[in-house]
């Protein structure tokens, strides 16, 4: 009885979860993907198209989707919404000049009816590039503290070149997709 208990358990744990991770061209999208599936930065061209890996992370089993950022492409996300239990939103923190692009197309995705059940994690990357905007400065610039007030999201600083922050990225997604498991609602009350 233990036993089954225990498998039931751990296949719960280990459902994988879709995550979305979207952005402009160049934000870093498939640098931090493949920096977190194989750990290691390879050279990357923009996408065209998507990426998609494995990345198991503290118990939880993620399908990571990296879909191209460039203007053209941009209207191909919606195609990818369906039943993504997290966004991983990528910014340019040196990008100061299309911070306002950034911002249209995030809360277009974030109010999409397909997407208001899934948890939301602003990556402000390139933070190893001196003069990049801090990362409270990258997520107020996207309007997410008023527009994510009843939603489960996470503002973070990171830098796919050194790795850092990703992983304070990645237990934050862990701990709250497998609380929006057991509790079935990534809305905040
Ligand atoms: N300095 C610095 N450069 C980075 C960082 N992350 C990515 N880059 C560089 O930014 C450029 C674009 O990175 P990509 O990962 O290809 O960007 P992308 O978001 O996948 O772009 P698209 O596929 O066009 O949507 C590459 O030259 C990366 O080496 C970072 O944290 N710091
Ligand atoms: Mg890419």
């Amino acid at each position: 009885m233990g036993q089954s208990l225990r498998k039931l358990f751990d296949s719960f744990c280990t459902k994988e979860m879709k995550v979305l991770m979207l952005g402009l061209d160049a934000a870093g999208k498939t640098t931090i993907l493949y920096r977190l599936h194989i750990g290691e930065v390879l050279s990357s061209i923009p996408t065209i198209g998507f990426n998609v890996e494995k990345v198991e992370y503290k118990n939880v089993a993620f399908t990571v989707w990296d879909v191209g950022g460039q203007d053209k492409l941009r209207p191909l996300w919606r195609q990818y919404f369906r039943n993504a239990d997290a966004l991983i939103y990528v910014v340019d923190s040196m990008d100061r000049e299309r911070i306002g692009v950034a911002k249209e197309e995030f809360q277009a995705i974030i109010r999409d009816p397909l997407m208001l059940n899934s948890v939301i994690l602003l990556l402000a990357n390139k933070q190893d590039l001196k003069g990049a905007m801090s990362s409270s400065e990258v997520c107020q610039r996207l309007g997410a503290y008023e527009e994510l007030k009843n939603r489960r999201w996470h503002c973070q600083g990171a830098s796919a070149l050194t790795g850092d922050g990703l992983h304070g990225g990645l237990d934050w997604l862990a701990s709250t997709l497998r609380d929006v498991q057991t509790w079935g609602t990534s809305v905040r009350f």
